[in-house]
């Protein structure tokens, strides 16, 4: 069995992690995409790539190891028959339909070397940047004032969302958003051929070819027996059911996944924009979420099949029973008061990564919900947030980790 991955908690203390640094695909945010590229506003790239190295030198001054997406793509693409998979794969999915664009883009991207060729790809390829003397197609020639051949990925340094492992697989996720569905061929590429994942293989709970979509911002695995799985914007009833079935027929330790059903708003699109795991008794809550909240329960069936359950106790009740507690505290983004709360859950003020039972990092920009964790007993390790944050995600959002300490 593969041990280069096994979480089997939201708060085992986090051994292994992947991110992405920020990089000039940040840059190529403009007003007129914004909404489309998933963002509210453009950071200040130089800011955010600071911010974000604190974040990584937190991480590692508490022991965990640090690996970059970009580095893990950039190793395994520079065997020259994987590259090129890899090139044929992307251009198809970024929809260049006209043979001699891909050439020429094939061409271009070619030009770099294989780091330099991973930073373009995720940083989008503008019209500017390819000359092409007559147009290819009828798209190209009456869409002439699109810039881009090839769109930026601003969202890659969310890492937690195209996989998320689960013991020691992964769900190799199908992204709900066009502007995030080609993230994922990275995922893809590293768990297919980097040494660390494929020898042996890590199993996969779920593929990105499948039809429904599927994020990790909303599966949290709060033991080794329990995932808890969001209903969501981005991610649907069926995919849930696929990765129940695959967890439970596969020897796993799993036997249950909770459903929570949450408004299908990008104010809460992901489970973890509004509820995590902070100790093993404590759980961050938006409070705009507890009303609308419904919770299903799919545990294993005789012969491979599933049962379902609607589970219509509170959910801290429901969260006592699944972790064999007596009870557990919901502590309320920004004191649950409705301004604080609307204004710290715009900025993650719920989305905390526990480091280890008890230890949390955050944005400092929430002090309120800070201080009121901190006033709980969890220690919070806050980390600059003016850029990052305009992305619409937090320290949960921007890690993958790989292995968690079990506890
Ligand atoms: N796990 C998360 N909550 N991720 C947040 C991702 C934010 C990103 N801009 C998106 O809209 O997809």
């Amino acid at each position: 069995m593969n041990q280069f991955v096994n979480v089997t908690s939201e708060i085992g203390k986090l051994k292994r992690v992947m991110l992405h640094r920020p990089g000039y695909e940040v840059e190529n945010l403009v007003p007129e995409y914004l909404g489309r590229l998933l963002f509210d506003d453009i950071p200040f790239l130089k800011i955010a790539q600071q911010e974000h190295d604190k974040f990584a030198q937190v991480l590692r001054e508490n022991g965990a190891e640090v690996y970059y997406l970009e580095e893990l793509v950039t190793e395994v693409l520079k065997d020259e028959k994987i590259k090129n998979e890899f090139l044929d794969e992307f251009l198809n999915e970024s929809e260049i339909t006209s043979h001699s664009l891909k050439e020429a883009l094939k061409g271009y991207l070619l030009g770099f070397d294989t780091r330099g060729m991973v930073d373009k790809i995720m940083a989008g390829v503008r019209k500017k940047e390819v000359e092409i003397k007559e147009p290819t197609s009828l798209v190209e020639l009456m869409f002439d004032d699109y810039p881009f051949y090839l769109d930026p990925m601003p969202n890659l340094y969310f890492t937690r969302d195209p996989g998320a492992s689960i013991g020691n697989g992964i769900t190799l996720n199908k992204m709900r958003m066009d502007a995030r569905k080609r993230e994922t061929l990275f995922l893809k590429y590293v768990i297919k051929y980097n040494k660390l994942f494929n020898n042996p293989e890590t199993p996969l709970w779920y593929e990105r070819s499948m039809p429904f979509a599927l994020e990790g911002g909303d599966e949290l695995v709060l033991s080794d027996k329990v995932v808890a799985i969001g209903c969501s914007e981005r991610t649907s009833a069926e995919a849930i059911e696929i990765v129940a079935k695959n967890l439970f027929n596969s020897n796993t330790s799993f036997e249950k996944v909770l459903v929570f059903e949450i408004p299908k708003c990008r104010a809460f699109m992901h489970l973890d924009t509004v509820f995590t795991m902070v100790d093993y008794d404590k759980f961050t809550i938006h409070p705009g979420i507890q009303g609308p909240l419904s919770v299903y329960e799919i545990t294993k069936g005789a012969n491979n099949t599933l049962k379902f359950k609607h589970n219509t106790s509170p959910v801290d009740r429901i969260l006592a029973d699944a972790l064999n507690l007596s009870s557990v505290e919901l502590i309320q983004c920004g004191g649950g008061d409705f301004i604080i709360a609307g204004r710290e859950q715009w900025n993650d003020g719920s989305n905390t990564l526990a480091i280890a039972p008890g230890v949390v990092v955050t944005y400092e920009r929430n002090y309120v919900t800070n201080e009121i964790l901190d006033k709980k007993g969890i220690k919070v390790i806050s980390i600059p947030s003016s850029e990052l944050s305009r992305g619409r995600g937090g320290p949960r959002c921007m890690s993958m980790p790989l292995y968690r300490e079990k506890i």
